[in-house]
């Protein structure tokens, strides 16, 4: 559905040097990105400000020519075939709109079905099943400049989904969102990642979006990527382990073992202890425990995939 090999792109920057002099310097914003993207994955595209995310969908969009390599969409060339490629894709881009500001939603709908020329049967549906899925019912006659940000994201989603596209681009579809929308966006999202039609490529800094929803994970850092896989596959490569924390009727016995882990913090005067789990699973940590000392309550705990994108950005 999507490739990209050997993608490049450069741009050419003046800085200064001294009062009147400015330098060209060239800026490798993508660098060599070799990726295939299979129909119907939700692919989370991460790294930090800078890294060439949203340099890399503007050339699967159509929006910026590579300065090297190839890369195709839907089996097409998105700058030169860039009409035909608007009609099989859809696009979300935080800080453009696609929406007319001063039209109510409802006919910004109605104008992009006349954009794409989009049958009047499958335009219905879809909308329909936007407006359910995404409640937009009570501010479908308001005018798009007086929507909130969350409400006009949901809009926003919903303009890009109208015409029925294979692929969906999502640049930070959740920042600046309060919660209930956030989630909202998400549960969406998730729920059209899982009937498959759609393949979904979402850049973002909020890494719950990518824990909610996708399956794969591409880190891109200095224009190129420094991982592909899923989450666990990270935090394998890390070595990241889950924790149980375990509240104690007395703190632990002096010199106190856990088979398999290491006690990694103590608070609450000596009441909340954590242990890394290092070699045995959670049941077995949880049965030694239980056995040796008085527990009052257990929890389980994830490895924090902030922590590890983290170690990821800073180690390189
Ligand atoms: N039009 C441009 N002209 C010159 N340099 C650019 C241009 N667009 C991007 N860059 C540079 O290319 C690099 C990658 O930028 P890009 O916007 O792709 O990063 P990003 O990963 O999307 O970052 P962020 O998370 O901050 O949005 C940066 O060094 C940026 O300054």
């Amino acid at each position: 559905m999507i490739k990209m090999q050997d993608l490049k792109k450069d741009f050419t920057v003046r800085v200064k040097a001294g009062r009147f002099r400015r330098l060209k310097r060239t800026v490798a914003a993508v660098d060599g990105v070799s990726l295939t993207i299979e129909r119907g994955e939700m692919v989370g595209y991460i790294g930090p400000n800078g890294a060439g995310k949203s340099t890399t969908l503007k050339m699967l969009t159509g929006v910026l020519t590579p300065s090297s390599g190839e890369v195709s969409v839907c089996g097409l060339t998105p700058v030169p075939q860039r009409t035909r490629l608007a009609l099989r894709i859809g696009v979300v881009f935080g800080q453009r709109s696609q929406l007319w500001w001063d039209l109510p939603l409802r006919e910004s709908f109605e104008l992009l079905r006349h954009v794409y020329r989009v049958p009047a049967a499958g335009h219905a549906t879809r909308l329909r099943r936007c407006r359910d899925l995404l409640d937009l019912d009570e501010f479908l006659d308001t005018p798009v400049r007086q929507l909130s940000l969350g409400q006009r994201m949901r809009g926003e989603l919903t303009a890009a989904l109208l015409h029925g596209p294979e692929v969906l681009f999502l640049d930070e579809p959740t920042i600046g969102l309060d919660v209930v929308s956030k989630q909202a966006v998400r549960s969406f999202l998730a729920e059209l990642g899982r009937t498959g039609d759609v393949t979904l490529v979402l850049t973002t800094h909020d890494l719950a979006d990518i824990e909610r929803l996708c399956e794969r994970l591409v880190v891109i850092d200095h224009g190129r990527v420094v991982h592909d896989g899923s989450i666990e596959a990270l935090h394998a490569r890390y070595g990241s382990r889950r924790s149980l924390v375990a509240d104690l009727d007395r703190p632990l016995p002096d010199g106190f073992t856990l088979d398999g882990t290491t006690l990694t913090s103590v608070t609450a005067n000596g009441h909340r202890v954590t242990f890394t789990l290092d070699s045995v699973t959670a049941g077995v940590a949880v049965a030694g425990l239980v056995a040796a000392v008085a527990v009052r309550d257990l929890s389980v705990v994830e490895p924090d995939i902030e922590d590890v994108v983290a170690r990821l950005y800073t180690e390189r």
